[in-house]
């Protein structure tokens, strides 16, 4: 059927039956000629409220307004435009899709009056309600996304990124450049950047262990140290893997916290501490190893019980724990000695308890830590340390300080009574001697000797102390005059009896000075210093014995001094000279050499013996100086001989201390050198001393001596330990018998003998034997008799000038 035949009247019905609204409007004059029942509907305004006014009443708002106010062309254009009417029942503006056109409607007499304006409009409010509702939904997820605490990141299959949240942004520290642009390249570059290991991470990134249904979980450490736990996830959108979920959490605090968690565990089990944990009624809820250690007891039995089960405070437990308690309150720990029960210790070990209260936020008791140190090593420590303060560590005596307690003791306790003690001041002879020729690991062995031998000389009560070096102090409490003398005479005698260190026999004596309390000196100080005088004197007097202080001393001493003091200049004043005694062909009765004795005349003290200067000089060390001179004048005498009718060998004395000088060697080279001698002609006198040095050293310096050419020998034979055997292997040239044995001479004594026997030794070695100090003619005979080829004495001459002696060699050739 053809829509042109129907009827108005049905065109009517079939406008009104339309679900859109439809208004037919003036195109002139813009009123409403026309409004269908779907735009009574949609405006809420009855037909006849709309027909007959301005279309413009439908507006509901501004730009709808400039809509109807454009040209009619550009507005019956037939455009959909989507727009809002105003409903007046629902007092609502209702989204609307509008659409205006024009339409021409033949009337009666076929021509149009003027144009007729279509305007329909089609309810959207629905559709537009749902949109909003979606745009809503959508910016809640987003502001959700946002605001969660972790970093997410939403990939497609082919890991193309569909989005991020600001959190992830913020973690991996994107730049804004990168937040702005779709770069996924640039963002996964970025973020491989900020790793701190970015080896393996593209495949963690893009790998699913297990498949990509699987959930996966990562730790990812970035380069500025925070750390990421990433986790993620297989998307599904409607049943159906779509993508993939990364959520990133800063998981650094928490790693820093299980990190110290784990050290503090450590701590716990290793700890040599002992660590109880307790509960707020100090009941013990766990120890550590060190506390089982500590106790002897494993966990089991310890947990469960109460801390003043373990250790006692020495006091009451109430008044102990009331203790803590304020300990706690004021400062957070208690701290103090404490034993441990007998059921843990077997003696009462002192333990120091460093016990800590641990509070919740409303400061409430909740636990308690307590730490214990073991303090008996401690405590044995600390008692050593003392005892060292107090003891020699060489020989483990008792050293001053110890003795001053002692004597300050009795010298208190005898205020007011008639007590009496003693003080014993031994010094060893000639231990200067000892270490140096032997060195001092050798003579401290034999100052251990000498302590453990004075020792068994003493009662349980005296004491016996090391001052120093080769000094030994003895307190005899209780003891005058009497005891002082039997005690330093039993030292005296238990000294003689020979030391033997290693293969080595060897004999030591020392010199006892005695002071007696009150009358020597009323402290320590005094008493060791009077004692200190007498022994000096007793040394002067000889050695070997013992003297008690008489107050004339202390000049003596002050002597000493003044006698040093005066040898260090006389050298530099020309006081000191070098004479020279002959020594004598036995068979000739030629002058064949001579001895270099030096002699010292002071203006003050006189014409000095060396017998008391020299071993003042060896004890300080002068005589190296004073040696190297008296060589010097040595070597130029014996220049002056070589070139001489009577060609003397000249010998001079060597002191250990001299011997053993780096540089000596060079320096009787040089002197050689310098004076053009032929070394045979100096000769150098060794004591026995020297030959007891330092085996291998001083062997080796006996060789080059020997190389070098020059004499040696060795003087005061005899009154030391020499011994046959030991001569055989040394470059030695000469025997000098020492003036004790001459002494003895003629007779049948034992000195004869040995004299005997030293000049048979020496013929058997091939050395000479020279004879010291002869001074009768007696003398001589006797020795010629017994095959000694030389001697040096007062018979011939005592050591003179050296003019004089030239004068009396001459003197003897022309006789
Ligand atoms: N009663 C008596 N004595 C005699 C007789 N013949 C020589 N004498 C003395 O005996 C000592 C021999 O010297 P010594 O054994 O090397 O003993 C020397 C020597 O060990 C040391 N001495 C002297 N001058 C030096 C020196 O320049 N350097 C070193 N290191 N020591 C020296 O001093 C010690 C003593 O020297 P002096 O007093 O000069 O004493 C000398 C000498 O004057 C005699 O017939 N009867």
């Amino acid at each position: 059927m053809n829509g042109a035949h129907l009827s108005s009247a049905a065109w009517q019905a079939v406008v009104q039956g339309l679900q859109q609204a439809v208004w037919l409007v003036d195109g002139h004059s813009f009123q409403v000629l026309f409004a269908n029942a779907a735009a009574v509907d949609l405006t809420g305004r009855r037909a006849e409220q709309m027909v007959g006014r301005p279309v413009q009443e439908l507006v509901a708002s501004p730009e709808d307004e400039i809509f109807w106010s454009r040209p009619l062309s550009e507005i019956a254009m037939g455009i959909c435009s989507c727009t809002e009417v105003w409903n007046a029942g629902r007092n609502r503006a209702v989204a609307v899709e509008r659409r205006v056109q024009t339409v021409q409607v033949a009337e009666g007499n076929g021509a149009s009056q003027s144009p007729l304006l279509l305007l329909t409009m089609l309810d959207r409010s629905e559709q537009e309600d749902s949109r909003q509702q979606h745009e809503l939904v959508l910016a809640e997820l987003r502001a959700t996304l946002d605001s969660a605490a972790d970093g997410l990141l939403v990939c497609d299959l082919q890991g193309a990124i569909r989005a991020f949240n600001q959190r992830f942004a913020q973690l991996w520290s994107l730049p804004a450049s990168l937040l702005s642009r779709r770069d996924d390249g640039a963002v996964f570059a970025y973020m491989r950047r900020q790793l701190a290991d970015p080896t393996g991470c593209d495949e963690r990134m893009a790998g699913f262990p297990g498949g990509p249904m699987q959930e996966a979980i990562d730790v990812v450490r970035l380069g500025n140290g925070v750390i990421l736990e990433q986790r993620s996830v297989p998307q599904l959108t409607h049943g159906r893997l779509a993508g993939r979920v990364y959520s990133f959490r800063d998981i650094s605090r928490q790693a820093e916290v299980q990190a110290s968690l784990r050290l503090a565990a450590q701590v716990f089990e290793s700890s040599l501490d002992a660590i109880f944990i307790a509960d707020e009624q100090h009941v013990i809820l766990r120890v550590n190893p060190g506390c089982e250690q500590l106790l002897g007891v494993t966990r089991s039995p310890l947990a469960g019980s109460a801390v003043t089960a373990l250790v006692d405070a020495g006091m009451d437990e109430e008044a102990f724990l009331a203790q803590v308690a304020r300990s706690w309150g004021q400062e957070g720990f208690w701290e103090g000695e404490v034993t441990l029960r007998h059921a843990f210790a077997a003696g009462s070990s002192p333990i120091h308890l460093s016990w800590v209260v641990l509070r919740d936020e409303g400061g409430t008791v909740v636990q308690s830590i307590g730490f214990m140190r073991d303090l008996t090593q401690q405590r044995a420590a600390q008692r050593r340390i003392e005892e060292l303060a107090f003891t020699d560590a060489l020989t483990g005596l008792p050293n001053r300080l110890r003795l001053h307690e002692r004597v300050q003791a009795a010298i208190d306790a005898a205020q007011g009574t008639d007590d009496e003690f003693a003080v014993l001041f031994l010094d060893l002879d000639r231990f200067k001697i000892v270490n140096d020729s032997l060195g001092h690991p050798f003579g401290d062995r034999v100052l251990k000797l000498v302590a453990q031998r004075l020792q068994r000389c003493l009662r349980q009560s005296d004491m016996l102390c090391r001052l120093g070096g080769d000094e030994f102090l003895v307190h005899l409490p209780d003891s005058g005059v009497q005891v002082a003398e039997a005690v330093a005479r039993r030292i005296l005698e238990e000294m003689l009896q020979p030391f033997q260190l290693d293969e080595m026999h060897f004999s030591i004596q020392g010199s006892i000075g005695i002071a007696l309390y009150p009358q020597d000196g009323r402290c320590l100080d005094d008493l060791i210093k009077h004692a200190d005088t007498a022994m000096y004197r007793t040394k002067e007097r000889g050695r070997g014995s013992y003297g008690f202080y008489q107050p004339q001393m202390n000049s003596n001493l002050l002597a000493r001094m003044k006698m040093e003091h005066a040898m260090r200049q006389a050298l530099g004043q020309g006081h000191m000279a070098v004479h020279y005694q002959p020594q004598v062909d036995l068979v000739s009765g030629r002058i064949v050499g001579a001895e270099a004795l030096l002699r010292w005349s002071d203006p003050q003290l006189g014409a000095v013996s060396p017998a008391a200067f020299i071993p003042l000089a060896e004890e300080s060390g002068y005589i190296v100086t004073l040696g190297a001179w008296v060589m010097e004048q040595a070597a130029r005498e014996a220049a002056y001989w070589q070139d001489s009718e009577t060609p003397l060998v000249i010998s001079v004395n060597v002191s250990a201390l001299e011997f053993r000088q780096p540089g000596f060697l060079q320096r009787v080279a040089g002197l050689v050198e310098h004076h053009g001698l032929r070394p045979r002609q100096l000769e150098l006198e060794l004591t026995e001393s020297v030959l007891l040095q330092d085996a291998q050293d001083k062997e080796q310096m006996l060789s080059a001596l020997a190389r070098m050419g020059v004499g040696l020998s060795i003087d005061d034979f005899g009154t030391g330990y020499s011994s046959l055997a030991y001569l055989k292997n040394l470059p030695i040239h000469r025997l000098k018998v020492d003036k004790s044995f001459i002494d003895g001479l003629p007779g049948e004594g034992g000195e004869a003998a040995i004299v005997q026997a030293i000049i048979r030794m020496g013929q058997a070695l091939g050395l000479e034997v020279v004879a010291e100090g002869v001074e009768g003619s007696a003398q001589r005979e006797a020795l010629r008799a017994m095959g000694c080829l030389f001697y040096q004495g007062y018979l011939c001459a005592p050591a003179l000038p050296r003019q004089q002696l030239r004068d009396l060699v001459l003197q003897r050739l022309e006789h």
